[in-house]
């Protein structure tokens, strides 16, 4: 840009390409009520599916009558596992490679779970049927808690019943799923045992879910005539789910188009495939109509997806001025009734192997032991790619944790020990190669733009004044300097259900000038109508204005494997570029011809293309577009169209500082949050506005995290969190005002240089929230407390620590 003539500047500037805050163009649509989502979807003769859900949590099924309600008028049908079974649709696949059922067979594992489902003339129908629908269940005893699960006599997988390997390996006692190890062990517990000084934490990432506003659904019609089946769905990966769909009900593979119109946020919700889904498909074929289902906030809520719930016992060990030696950490991860997880399969606890964090740790190992509880299943990523937050979380703590063991400042603990800008690329002790980064800078300036010393001495001086009683305040400041890894994923370790995660891109220009592209990714939010046009033009030189882009609808676009985990930048990005690229090196060939020189004497300039030390001899991509529908070169194909899978070398990873400033009242255990500053790195910045929308979503989703947000339950397995009154989601009221902040470092292996940014904030704003709580505290003997930090959680680290004496 720097170097560019005022000329070429302003060609620039028209393109609205790379680095420009274009404005969303979805935005009109969406802000005048014109968006299209599941539930906009009416079609002829559509008919309404509602689930019967069992009360228990672990209970086995004697009965089900459904009798009153198939005499209820408007009710068309009441499906049971009982008719699922001949079809072999009464279970399903999960992306985690075990089973999950899709109407109770035989037994329930927990609240919520789907027994029968409805279908009726209208949704008010469906739901009075459902009362009608008398279900004996005899109780179980219930499991809630994986530790005791582990050791517990009661078996819930009763369908796995002496097996001793699971889709992950050995499984050592009937509630276990899984061991997955990372690392060296016996030369970490080396390090450990010889070590000047080590620190210990367990800590609990507690069970969560991304509650988005739009809740999951699907409307199925299969029209029996031609014998194909529509899906509309809340997909993020629209892809996978018509090739799972194929899988499972032998439906062939072209006779299915899955469509994802509008979605109203994602967050790792909308990535696995629900019982809804399956059995929507199975009404349309046995009534023959359109069967839509959407569920309820309750039912999002209790039932579909959660994130997190890792048990995390850490052990870090470090020199006694402070350069870390070792680290050691194990997982409990409570995984509910069935293994659902959302993971690529060599990754059944997803990259909670970036658990070394930003820092260059010579050893480490990770041991991950996933177990059945009577709990719902899930295990998404929640604006995380695949447990990176929790990996995340668990470092920025163990951080804080020696810090205090040292006696030292934490902000100097983590710059003495971050991996240097000259060990690029880096490969870390658990097997990661981080592909770029520039950690000191990016702290230094945080640093600087926060006046740390300055806080730190203010801080000295609250605790006096706390304890000379001249205030009920504490100051906590919070520091996190988080390394996410996003943009699953090289196919040779990264696949799902044994399709490779690459993504697509492809391109058709029109004769004018204008053009449609389609990519295998589907925006929930993010916008990308408005960034993809955004990578294209800048490669192509024409404007992002005419631009279309398209995703969502697999008759149209090219297989990708979807949104989610950051990857859309990462992998259908560079699969843009790359698609523009093709266009322009033809493009090349079609401006020479037309200038009558060799293609070796054009250059790309801009919008352009222009005989080489001749500027005023050009074509402009436009005349280009036009010429190749009639004037192309003899022996080449017309058109200007192409296609691009990519299948990305490594990830990327993107990193950050953050720091938040707390002040927490003791008394009442409210915590103010006075400033947050959110340094980011994510390579080259496609759209700064966009980027910084992401931002504040991300980090307001973290808040929410740290400070309240939680899906419990109580020991019979009752979740205690089924509605907006008592899951908590943020508004305008908690959130504070936002300073963001950047540096770049460009990925050396994506053609743009660019990496994900959506979940760098949720990533790296979760453990800074927290250490500001539990930063407030230390002075006064607190190593350690678990999230969420809601006003009684405070309150009484506050009471135990004697602050209320
Ligand atoms: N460098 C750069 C990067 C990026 N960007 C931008 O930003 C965005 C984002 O991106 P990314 O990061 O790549 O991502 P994606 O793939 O696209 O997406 C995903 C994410 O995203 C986020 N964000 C959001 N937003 C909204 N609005 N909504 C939603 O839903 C959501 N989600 C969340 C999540 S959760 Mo997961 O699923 O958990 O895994 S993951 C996630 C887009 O638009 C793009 O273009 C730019 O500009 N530049
Ligand atoms: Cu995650």
């Amino acid at each position: 840009m720097n170097d560019m003539t005022p000329d070429q500047k302003e060609r620039s500037a028209n393109l609205k390409g790379l680095g420009c805050s274009r404005k969303r163009v979805e935005d009109a649509r969406f802000t005048q009520g014109k968006g299209n989502y599941v539930d906009d979807i009416k079609l002829p003769n559509m008919l309404h599916g509602d689930f019967v859900r069992s009360p228990y949590a672990h209970a086995r099924v004697v009965s089900v009558n459904k009798e009153a309600a198939l005499a209820l008028p408007g009710v068309v049908a009441v499906l049971t596992a009982e008719d699922l079974a001949p079809l072999g649709l009464h279970w399903m696949p999960t992306l985690a490679g075990d089973k999950q059922m899709v109407l109770a067979d035989g037994k329930v594992l927990f609240q919520g779970q789907e027994v029968a489902f409805v279908v009726a003339n209208d949704r008010y129908i469906a739901a009075d049927a459902v009362e009608l629908i008398e279900v004996e269940y005899e109780e179980l005893p219930v499991l809630t808690n994986p530790f005791e699960a582990l050791k517990s006599d009661v078996v819930l997988r009763e369908d796995l019943a002496g097996q001793t390997e699971g889709a992950h390996g050995p499984r050592r006692h009937h509630n276990h799923i899984f061991t997955w190890e990372a690392g060296d062990e016996a030369a970490t517990n080396q390090v450990l045992d010889n070590a000047e000084v080590v620190a210990s934490e367990s800590m609990y990432y507690h069970r969560t879910h991304p509650c988005p506003l739009e809740t999951c659904g699907a409307v199925a019609s299969m029209d029996a005539v031609n014998g194909k089946l529509t899906l509309y769905g809340t997909f993020q990966a629209p892809h996978a789910i018509r090739t799972v769909v194929s899988l499972i009900s032998g439906i062939e593979e072209h006779n299915i188009r899955v469509v994802s119109p509008d979605i109203g946020g994602g967050f790792g919700n909308k990535v696995g495939a629900y019982s809804g889904y399956v059995c929507s498909v199975v009404a349309s074929i046995v009534t023959g109509k359109p069967v839509k289902w959407v569920e309820d906030r309750m039912e999002n809520l209790m039932t579909t997806a959660f994130a997190r719930d890792y048990h995390m016992t850490g052990k870090i060990s470090a020199t006694r001025d402070g350069k870390i030696t070792g680290l050691h950490c194990h997982v409990t991860a409570d995984h509910g009734g069935f293994d659902a997880c959302a993971d690529p399969t060599k990754f059944p606890a997803g990259f909670m192997n970036i658990c070394t964090g930003s820092y260059d740790i010579p050893v480490a190992y990770l041991a991950v032991d996933g177990v059945y509880t009577n709990k719902a299943p899930g295990g998404v990523s929640y604006r995380c790619s695949f447990r990176v937050t929790e990996a995340v979380y668990f470092i920025e703590r163990m951080i804080e944790v020696l810090a205090i063991k040292l006696n030292m400042d934490a902000a100097e603990l983590r710059r003495i020990n971050f991996i240097r800008k000259d060990q690029f690329p880096y490969k870390a002790a658990l097997g990661w190669e981080y592909d770029s980064g520039d950690y000191h800078t990016a702290w230094d300036k945080a640093m600087k733009a926060v006046d740390y010393d300055g806080l730190r001495a203010e801080q000295a001086q609250r605790v006096e004044d706390f304890k000379a009683g001249k205030t009920r305040k504490l100051m906590g400041i919070g520091l996190t300097h988080f390394t996410e890894i996003v943009g699953a994923g090289p196919v040779k370790n990264c696949d799902i259900l044994g399709m490779g995660m690459f993504d697509s891109c492809e391109i058709r220009i029109h004769p004018t000038g204008s053009a449609i592209a389609r990519l295998g990714t589907i925006s929930q939010g993010q916008g990308h109508a408005t960034t993809f046009a955004q990578i294209l033009a800048s490669e192509i030189g024409l404007s992002a204005d005419s631009i279309t882009i398209e995703e969502g609808d697999t008759d149209t676009a090219p297989y990708g494997l979807g949104t989610y985990g950051s990857r859309s930048t990462p992998v259908a990005g560079a699969a843009a570029a790359m698609v523009g690229r093709k266009i322009r090196a033809k493009a090349q060939m079609i401006a020479a011809y037309l200038l009558e020189v060799h293609d070796d004497d054009v250059e790309f300039d801009v919008d352009r293309f222009v005989v080489k030390g001749a500027p005023e001899r050009f074509k402009t991509m436009k005349d280009i577009a036009f010429a190749s529908y009639n004037q192309a070169i003899p022996g080449l194909e017309p058109g200007l169209e192409a296609v691009s899978y990519y299948d990305p070398p490594n990830m990327t990873y993107p990193f950050g500082a953050y720091v938040c400033v707390m002040d927490i009242d003791v008394d009442t255990g409210v915590p103010e949050i006075r400033r947050f500053y959110a340094l980011d790195d994510c390579g080259t910045r496609i759209n700064p506005m966009i980027i910084e929308g992401q931002i504040h979503g991300g980090l307001t989703e973290a808040l929410a995290v740290a400070l309240g947000q939680e899906i419990a339950y109580d020991d019979l397995g009752n979740c205690k969190t089924g509605s907006l009154m008592d899951f908590f989601l943020p508004t305008a009221w908690e959130v504070p005002n936002y300073e963001t902040d950047h540096t770049v470092t460009p990925s050396p292996h994506h053609p743009i240089g660019a990496k994900g940014v959506g979940e760098s904030p949720h990533v790296g704003g979760v453990p800074c929230f927290s250490n500001a709580v539990q930063d407030a505290f230390r002075a006064f003997g607190l190593t350690h407390t678990n999230m969420p930090h809601d006003h009684w959680r405070i309150w009484q680290t506050a009471n135990d620590l004697g602050l209320h004496d």
